[in-house]
């Protein structure tokens, strides 16, 4: 299973590189990489699971964060409406988005990045997502607020972004422009 030391820090350089398209159909080693990815979301929403190997939290992973430099993300979260969110995407690509904005109040964290790093992180509002999933099936997901921030904030990792790289040097709680908060 996947646990804390099987997740590369920042510093690393797979974390700012562009990562490569997955061959289709997906073959069993990258099969069994992104379900065991989603399986550790599962594990660290599980408080039991989560203390007894010492997991983070999280809602999202790329596969970058696992040192490995392909296009293959998990999800695995509840929005503030109580939508469930519970993918392994291959190969997504965002195909519209709003020109509206959106950020956290909260800012954003990552598995990645061992310190807190304050500041906004502005994101598109709504953005329209294309991907496979894990049984080979092309999804679209239209996604607004806080998913949306969540599949861009993992789709920033498939392209070596990481969140902070959006924060404004200046002024780290500028309000992001056409942007309303999302929570
Ligand atoms: O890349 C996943 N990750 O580092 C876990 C945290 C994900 C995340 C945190 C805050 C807002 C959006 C997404
Ligand atoms: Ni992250």
């Amino acid at each position: 299973m996947i646990t804390m030391k099987d997740i590369v820090r920042e510093g690393h350089p797979v974390l700012t590189q562009v990562a490569k398209d997955v061959e289709l159909p997906l073959n069993e080693n990258d099969k069994k990489t992104l379900e065991e990815m989603l399986l550790f979301l599962k594990n660290s929403q599980d408080e039991e699971i989560a203390q007894k190997y010492d997991l983070r939290a999280g809602v999202g992973l790329a596969a970058p964060q696992l040192g490995i430099s392909k296009r293959m993300m998990a999800v695995h979260f509840q929005d503030f409406d109580e939508n469930e969110y519970s993918y392994g995407l291959i190969n997504p690509k965002i195909v519209s988005h709003s020109i509206a904005q959106t950020y956290l109040s909260s800012g954003e964290g990552c598995l990645s990045v061992d310190r807190e790093v304050p500041g906004y992180v502005p994101r598109y509002q709504k953005i329209t997502i294309k991907a496979t999933d894990l049984d080979g099936n092309e999804v679209k997901l239209k996604l607004r607020g806080y998913a949306a921030i969540v599949f861009q904030h993992e789709l920033d990792h498939l392209n070596g972004v990481m969140f902070y790289d959006h924060i404004n040097k200046q002024d780290p709680f500028t309000i992001p422009e056409n942007a309303k908060a999302c929570d």
